[in-house]
């Protein structure tokens, strides 16, 4: 057997990797004309040794692998750890056959999802694991191994491993290249012509592994900023001494996302011309208006590349294929691929082409558009062979028809696609065209459509979240009411606005009037902290609520940024500050929401960085300080953020901050984290996941006081000093809302915890509603966007003389999309086990990686838990209300 020897990197490092210069295509889709190589990394501390990676599990590799490591490693010595920092079969192929073989002691250590792939890809789970994390050490002897989680780098079980006392950094696919190199390090390879065949294969590599995962790659350079780097062991290509600076800076460049244009890019290809002439039309159909521009590409003729790049930044993509043995064109196919839910998700995309006699090849491309999560909002069009004028005509329609729709214009659903999903109103498996309206889960949008929708137009959550509240029943089109007052409605979230627009649903003769205590235009407030992370979201339509278009057309005159001081209950006026005309009303809906509750002895607004999170110029503030920190930072300091709250609120906007690229402290009075909606054992696996993304948690303490120097807070003192204090950069508090009742209680409403009011959502005094947050309508107080819209509804209806509008309450479903896991809580979750009548059902389908918990009393199923399936969520919400019994759960569950 041919021998080969290990390459000292450090006196007690060596690469013992296998090289591969023969190989042309790698993972099926990358070209690899520098052949690679596979590198694995052996380090000998006084006491301990470690191998990071191995080889791909192909014989002359495997053997190339051995034979490296016996040329360094002495016979009386083995080794203790094999560390994956990513188990891509090319870097952990290898590892079981030489664990049994040789090592059968050794542990393993990598992310819990790096070690149930292990697990899956050896078929085995004989050996030893420890579970990586940030705060994980391995003292080799003289040299420690610390590890990053980089999720994303290349798959979400990706980390780095760090070792300080060499600053060597051991990245997997991070700042890799499939280049063949036997000198193994860079600055070793001289000829210039190989140079910059590297700094090709490098960007090639970064487009295709990591392209889909930019703002990843921004976390990952963010998460070793601070660190010292001599090295870095990458695992393919060569080890890098030299241009380290240039690396992150090139990875910071390429990684910068493309801003989306208002624009639609036309790709097609067309063999007999038919599919172009359809195009032309529908291009001339878009330009009808004049509004968005349209860019068309012939993609036998532009470069693959530039088509990408265009369509990467538009907002309306369509592609044109005509039918070739019953399929679309390969070249649509490549750019439909190309296409993932990452990045476009959300953008319009719709589908046409010419054919002869079946039409497969548009139909099969509007599938994988929805596969990759865009809207396909209208039908493909397809024309047989040639189009006629008439057929032009049609195409011209098609496309301005788009453009409409990505205007802003609503227009019906498509009825072809009539997806089979167990519904309560389709049990039997019989789907109708009745229209019904379906709520958000995530975000409380109520939708309309006859079928579940694909995707929220809010929060962009999927099919999977939509809950169905119930049919529309067309024919019984309710009646207009006849008052013909003036209502005011004080505050324009989600109850106000649901309120108003509930009141134009049955009454188009009375005056409205919308009093907005923001400067905004009325906006989604659960989209804030998502709003925090991607402030494009703030230019987006979808982000608010309430179109000047709507208020023009239904004729609802709004006052923005108007503080209301005073009711005049006997003149039935309202009062405004710093102006002098009262506001006559004759109904008056209070919906002046909440503010989140302060847990500091100081006053939040004498700091310059110390934020709730509850309204969009909190938002806006909050991103201006960090911008403005990140300026300010010493190089190499991470800005560190303090979350109170470990609630749905605190968890989200962790993740924000986290984006941002702040490291982030979430401090929970409660010993666990989303205490109401969780178990034990549920908020266990939840803290799991976000240690595992960076967020340190401090559970069980209650913060008492900023630690302030003038007017910026840098830290936060604890109760009992325990623990004594955390020091930070940003302080953001989410600890939940407090009703806004001032108003109410000086006009003196009945108010408890919020302003009391009955089904109807009337008040203590008649002609005065309220709703929402502010709104106590029987106890507990329920704060949540869902709730706000159901009883905005109601008080708008009732204002305007609707009988038969009550309010019900209903078991409140949560979910909560963080960190690419969902948790979902429907109940009143039991906080222990001592009720005698209680009883629990519990799955934990670590294959499928979701844990159900189902909680009974006297029989009767009250509660759920679900995390990692949003769509089984919808199945225990539709079993709480149905207060299935506990035989009959365990037949539709178990
Ligand atoms: C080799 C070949 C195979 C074809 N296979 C199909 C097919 O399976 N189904 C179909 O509807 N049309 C099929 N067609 C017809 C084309 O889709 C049709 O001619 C169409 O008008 C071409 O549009 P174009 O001029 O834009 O390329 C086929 C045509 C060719 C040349």
């Amino acid at each position: 057997m041919t021998t080969y020897k290990a390459e000292k990197i450090y006196e007690n490092v060596h690469w013992v990797g296998a090289l591969d210069p023969d190989l042309r295509v790698f993972d099926i889709v990358m070209f690899t004309p520098y052949g690679t190589t596979y590198n694995a990394f052996l380090i000998e501390g006084k006491e301990k040794v470690a191998l990071i990676e191995t080889v791909k599990n192909k014989k002359e590799f495997y053997d190339q692998m051995i034979s490296r490591i016996d040329s360094v490693l002495s016979k009386d010595k083995k080794i203790d750890y094999f560390i994956h920092n990513h188990t891509e079969p090319d870097h952990s192929g290898g590892s079981y056959k030489l664990l049994k073989e040789r090592y059968p002691e050794a542990k393993i250590i990598g992310t819990l999802p790096a070690l149930n792939n292990l697990k899956n890809i050896a078929n085995s789970n004989d050996f030893e694991t420890i579970e990586a994390n940030n705060d994980l050490k391995i003292d080799l002897g003289g040299l420690t191994l610390n590890f990053i989680i980089a999720p994303f780098l290349h798959w979400p079980d990706s980390m780095f491993t760090y070792c300080s006392e060499l600053k060597a950094l051991f990245t997997c696919d991070f700042f890799g290249a499939h280049f063949n190199c036997p000198q193994v390090f860079n600055d070793l390879i001289n000829n210039p012509k190989d140079i910059d065949n590297l700094w090709e294969a490098t960007k090639y590599y970064f487009d295709t592994i990591f392209g889909p995962f930019k703002k990843y790659v921004n976390q990952g350079l963010d998460s070793i900023q601070n660190l010292e780097i001599q090295t870095i062991c990458c695992s393919h290509g060569p080890v890098l001494r030299k241009d380290i600076e240039k690396y992150k800076n090139l990875y910071r460049e390429w990684a910068k996302e493309k801003n989306v244009e208002k624009k639609i890019v036309i790709a097609y290809v067309s063999a007999y011309g038919y599919t172009e002439e359809m195009a032309n039309s529908i291009k001339k159909g878009m330009e009808k208006s004049n509004e968005i521009p349209v860019e068309m590409y012939d993609l036998l003729k532009e470069d693959k590349a530039k088509v990408i790049e265009a369509i990467d930044t538009a907002e309306g993509i369509v592609f044109g294929t005509p039918t070739i043995i019953s399929e679309a064109l390969p070249p649509i196919w490549d750019l439909a691929l190309h296409l993932n839910a990452t990045t476009h998700s959300g953008r319009y995309s719709a589908v046409f082409g010419s054919y002869g006699w079946s039409g497969e090849g548009p139909l099969n491309i509007d599938q994988r558009l929805r596969q990759a999560r865009l809207e396909t909002p209208i039908e493909p069009l397809r024309i047989m062979f040639k189009p006629s004028e008439k057929d032009l005509e049609d195409c011209e329609n098609w496309g301005n028809k788009f453009v409409r729709i990505m205007k802003g214009e609503k227009f019906e659903p498509r009825n072809d696609l009539n997806r089979k999903r167990r519904t309560r109103s389709s049990r039997n498996g019989i789907l109708d065209n009745t229209p019904k309206r379906w709520k958000c889960l995530v975000c409380g949008e109520i939708v309309i459509s006859a079928n579940v929708p694909e995707i929220c137009p809010v929060c962009g959550a999927g099919a999977e979240a939509f809950m169905l509240l119930d049919d529309i029943k067309e024919t019984t089109k309710p009646e207009e009411t006849s008052f013909e007052g003036t209502i005011v409605v004080i505050g324009a979230g989600g109850a106000g606005i649901e309120a108003v627009k509930s009141i134009r649903e049955r009454n188009k003769k009375c005056k409205v009037i919308l009093i907005n205590g923001e400067e905004f235009k009325p906006y989604y407030r659960p989209s804030l902290t998502r709003a925090l992370a991607d402030t494009s979201l703030l230019d987006s339509e979808k982000f608010y609520i309430f179109t000047d278009k709507f208020a023009d057309e239904n004729n609802v005159q709004i006052l923005h940024n108007k503080i209301v001081i005073d009711i005049e209950v006997e003149n039935k006026n309202v009062v405004i500050k710093d102006q002098k005309e009262k506001i006559h009303f004759d109904k008056l809906i209070i919906a002046t929401g909440g503010n989140n509750f302060c847990p500091f002895k100081q006053k939040p607004e004498d700091f310059s960085n110390v934020f709730g999170v509850r309204k969009l110029s909190d938002v806006t503030m909050i991103k201006q300080e960090v911008d403005k920190l990140k300026k300010t930072k010493e190089e190499n300091k991470k800005l560190q953020a303090c979350v109170i709250g470990g609630g749905l609120l605190g968890i989200e906007a962790a993740e924000a901050l986290i984006e941002l690229g702040l490291g982030v402290d979430l401090v929970e009075v409660m010993p666990r984290i989303l205490p109401r909606q969780l178990d034990q054992e549920g908020s266990l696996l939840f803290q799991k996941i976000l240690t595992e993304k960076g967020i340190r948690l401090l559970l069980g303490v209650s913060v008492n006081e900023l630690i302030v120097d003038g007017d910026r807070a840098t830290g936060v003192l604890f109760k009992d000093s325990k623990p004594e204090k955390v020091s930070c950069d940003l302080v953001i508090f989410a600890i939940g809302v407090r009703a806004e009742i001032s108003l109410g209680m000086k006009i003196g409403l009945k108010t408890n915890r919020g302003i009391i009011v009955d089904t109807k959502m009337e008040s203590s005094i008649k002609d005065i509603y309220a709703c929402g947050d502010c709104a106590e309508c029987g106890s507990p107080v329920i704060q949540n966007w869902t709730n706000a819209i159901d009883q905005g509804r109601i008080a708008g209806l009732s204002s305007v003389g609707v009988t038969d509008a009550e309010f019900k309450r209903v078991a409140t479903p949560y979910a909560l999309f963080v960190f690419n896991s969902s948790v979902f809580s429907v109940g009143l979750i039991p906080s222990d086990n001592s009720d005698p009548s209680l009883s629990i059902l519990s799955l934990n389908k670590n294959s499928s990686n979701v844990y159900l918990k189902l909680f009974f009393i006297n029989d009767i199923l009250i509660a759920g838990i679900v995390i990692g399936d949003t769509a089984l969520g919808i199945q225990v919400q539709d079993a709480v209300e149905a207060k299935s019994t506990y035989q009959e759960t365990i037949e539709q569950f178990f």
